[in-house]
């Protein structure tokens, strides 16, 4: 320490000074060092202790009780990171070519030359890649940032072996190239990479997707829905043996279905799904096909579009099998900024009553939700993402009072997957104040998206190491429903038993930041910055 820290550290420990000496990142992975976490060669085990907190409304006293009760839980992650394939579904798609794409040229170091001059690969958007977590506080004082993939070891996204479906039989190089999304030099030098690869054969149902991607359906499989399912099984079990994979993980990256409409026999109950497949039953959708075909062969299934494929009954089968299943529709633009946005106003104290959001875009994706029907459940994730944020603050609206809310999105072929999107909120302020916010982005759509594809994989695999026990228990056992932990991905996402999903993303972040801490024994994040300059510092100096 430089005479110049020790005054500063000093000088900040004297009475009444707190103020951050600054920020530091550390790049290393972590190691806790405490008496209730055990790094073995093969585990990192984990006691972590929570406080539960209940509430009740004592009406007659007019109180909220509040009941803190702590709680302890045992976690256990295997520390070997496997040898991952991620199948791709739509992996022709503007999402699964770009993603391929980018997983080549890092592993490969392909630099390019695009109208700004020379560009290297990176993993911008990817938070298990690129986002950093606030651990704590160095002997200065200063706050300590980790990379997010340094608290415990995750599957590097340059290591995934990579695979798909499709139901066009474009290669990866011609494919990359329809969706017009990276730029030309990249694409040019990748082309020897990608030219032979070739989406499998897909399971297919056209009364499931629009009638305008018929063309596009020459690469599908034939027979009944069972046939359909044991292909894609076989897909998978040859992939893994091929490819010598330990283990996969199944995303849905293919265009979004309408509503599939099973009996509820089979909508709740796995045996039951399984039997309506043997029946060839016309509800069954080609989403659903690969679900189960995922979940049968212990791979987790990630429903990356806003269709109802994961069912009660494909969650109960999920849950039997113990793989983790998450889902829906992918949170990467305008619904994440609206569920950032939103919190911010609400959580100032403002009152918006009008969020009028507006895209458009003219890619496949979108030109596929020009069809109603398949506009529907695209619609209802776009819409819903207000409601946990707004029912959290009663003193600015009533029971059932809920903003203005407006989602449109038009498609315009001339500008592909750039999306563009115009969102206005209009808040009630101070006072009869008003407080309008008027934001206009632009992105590539696939930019945006095939990062979130990734994470989802990697974290997916992550959570399929991770068991726990509560005291007393003597074995370990899976996390279940613990893929409410990747909500921060989605737009309307998975919830246990039903409850009603949380959207506001930074308490879905912290879900997620919260999870990853907890399997290395650390409490959750405070910020409760002032403790780190206590009395106990100032003691010590
Ligand atoms: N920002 C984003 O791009 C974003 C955000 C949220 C959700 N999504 C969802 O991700 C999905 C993919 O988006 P995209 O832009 O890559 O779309 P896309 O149309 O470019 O790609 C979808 C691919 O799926 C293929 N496909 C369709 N049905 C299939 C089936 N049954 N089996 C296998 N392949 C099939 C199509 O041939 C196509 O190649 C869409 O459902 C979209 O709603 C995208
Ligand atoms: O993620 P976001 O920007 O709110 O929503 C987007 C929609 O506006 C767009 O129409 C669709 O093509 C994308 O798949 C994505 O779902």
């Amino acid at each position: 320490m430089t005479d110049n820290d020790a005054y500063r550290a000093k000088e900040l420990r004297a009475p009444g000074k707190v103020a951050s000496v600054g920020v530091r990142y550390s790049p290393w992975p972590v190691q806790v060092d405490s008496p209730e976490v055990h790094y073995s060669d093969e585990y990192i085990f984990a006691k972590f202790h929570y406080e539960q907190v209940s509430t009740c409304e004592d009406r007659q006293n007019g109180r909220t009780l509040v009941r803190p009760e702590r709680q302890q839980l045992e976690f256990r992650t295997d520390r070997c990171v496997p040898r991952l394939g991620l199948l791709q579904v739509g992996w022709g798609g503007n999402n699964g070519s770009t993603l391929t794409a980018a997983v080549v040229a890092n592993r490969e170091n392909i630099c390019w030359e695009s109208r700004e001059g020379l560009c290297s690969p990176n993993y911008y958007g990817s938070v298990t890649q690129t986002a950093s977590v606030h651990l704590g506080c160095d002997e200065q004082g200063a706050d300590v940032f980790v990379p997010l993939h340094a608290i415990v070891p995750l599957v590097h996204p340059n290591d995934i072996i990579l695979g798909g479906w499709d139901i066009s039989s474009s290669n990866l190089a011609d494919a990359l190239d329809r969706a017009k999304v990276l730029d030309v030099d990249l694409r040019r030098q990748l082309r020897p990479f990608l030219e032979r690869i070739k989406p499998w054969r897909a399971a297919f149902d056209k009364s499931f997707i629009a009638q305008n991607q018929q063309s596009r359906a020459d690469n599908i499989l034939s027979g009944s829905k069972q046939e359909q399912l044991d292909s894609l099984r076989d897909d998978i079990r040859r992939f893994k043996a091929e490819h010598k994979v330990e283990k996969v993980v199944v995303v849905w990256s293919a265009n979004s279905e309408r509503y599939a409409e099973l009996t509820t026999e089979a909508a709740c109950l796995p045996e039951k799904l399984l039997q309506a497949i043997r029946n060839n039953e016309a509800e069954i959708s080609p989403s659903i096909l690969y679900a189960v075909a995922a979940i049968l062969e212990h791979c987790p299934y990630v429903n990356g579009s806003p269709q109802n494929t994961l069912l009660p009954s494909v969650v109960e089968l999920a849950r039997q099998q113990a793989v983790p299943v998450s889902g829906n529709d992918f949170k990467s633009g305008q619904t994440r900024l609206k569920s950032v946005f939103t919190d911010f106003l609400v959580g100032c104290g403002l009152k918006p009553r009008a969020i009028v959001t507006y895209n458009h875009l003219g890619n496949n994706d979108m030109y596929q939700l020009t069809d109603g029907t398949m506009w529907k459940p695209k619609s209802v994730s776009k819409s819903g993402v207000l409601e946990d944020i707004v029912s959290s603050n009663r003193a600015l609206f009533a029971e059932g009072e809920e903003p203005d809310h407006v989602v449109v999105v038009k498609y315009v072929p001339f500008l592909g997957d750039s999306k563009r999107d115009i969102s206005e909120y209009t808040s009630e302020a101070f006072m009869g104040g008003r407080y309008t916010n008027i934001i206009h982005n632009e992105a590539l759509d696939s930019i945006l998206c095939a990062p979130l594809i990734l994470d989802t994989a990697i974290l997916c695999e992550l959570l399929t190491r991770v068991t726990f026990r509560r005291p007393g228990d003597e074995t370990y056992r899976p996390l279940e429903s613990v893929a409410v932990a990747l909500s921060f991905f989605m737009k309307n996402p998975m919830t246990p038993y039903g409850l009603p999903p949380v959207n506001a993303l930074w308490r879905q972040r912290l879900c997620l930041e919260n999870m990853l801490r907890a399997l290395v024994g650390l409490g959750p994040s405070h910020e409760l910055w002032f403790l780190g300059a206590s009395d106990d510092a100032r003691k010590s100096s």
